[in-house]
């Protein structure tokens, strides 16, 4: 894969791209993402109640891309052409077609994204995501199912990141709190959903 090293030091592939936009281009990105994307506070359903989850987040792709997240199913909207153009880019960089993208908006540093791994059947067996970051940057851990073996990447404005293989079986990942002061940060992560009842799409 793009020949980069993989990061992940056993079970699963990990490559981090930094600066895979330009400050000028990723500080463009996240204006107009932050404009235009309809940002909402999502509520998942955990422990036998509905809760805030503690960041705002859109959903977007081909309209046959449902998907179940957190035990919300999530309806795309359709494609801006600002995610189109970094869709594309993102696909030429991995080599693989994505058709969905899930945005996440972490206002500050209070705003997170708990441990998990995203293995849900929809996305198919080894799934390759690719996560663009703007804005702000933010650390992602990532730890070992077994080992409990830690991985800590600091993801900055532009930076593009890849996981592969194994990896969502084998590790769970995490956005956590910091106390840092922070300015907001964009995440969107490109998926290729398995349409339920057409599992050769
Ligand atoms: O914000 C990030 O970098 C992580 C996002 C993530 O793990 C996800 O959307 O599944
Ligand atoms: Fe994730």
């Amino acid at each position: 894969m793009l020949e980069l090293p993989n990061l992940a030091p056993f079970d699963g592939e990990l490559y981090h791209l930094p600066g895979f936009y330009s400050a000028g281009q990723a500080d463009a990105a996240y204006q107009t993402l932050y404009r235009e994307l309809a940002w909402r506070r999502e509520q998942v359903f955990i422990h036998g109640r509905w809760v805030n989850v503690p960041r705002l987040t859109a959903w977007y792709g081909d309209p046959c891309a449902h998907y179940k997240y957190s035990g919300v199913d999530h309806l795309p909207l359709p494609w801006t052409a600002a995610l189109q153009c970094l869709r594309r880019e993102v696909e030429a960089a991995c080599k693989a077609g994505f058709n969905s993208v899930l945005a996440n908006l972490y206002r500050d540093g209070g705003d997170s994204m708990g441990s998990h791994a995203d293995d849900e059947k929809e996305l198919g067996l080894n799934p390759l995501i690719a996560s663009l970051s703007f804005g702000d940057s933010r650390l992602l851990r990532f730890k070992h199912l077994k080992t409990g073996q830690k991985l800590d990447l600091e993801l900055r404005n532009g930076d593009l990141l890849i996981m592969a293989g194994e990896l969502q079986h084998r590790w769970r990942h995490e956005l956590p709190k910091t106390r840092k002061a922070k300015q907001p940060r964009i995440n969107l992560t490109f998926r290729r959903i398995i349409a339920l009842g057409d599992a050769t799409s």
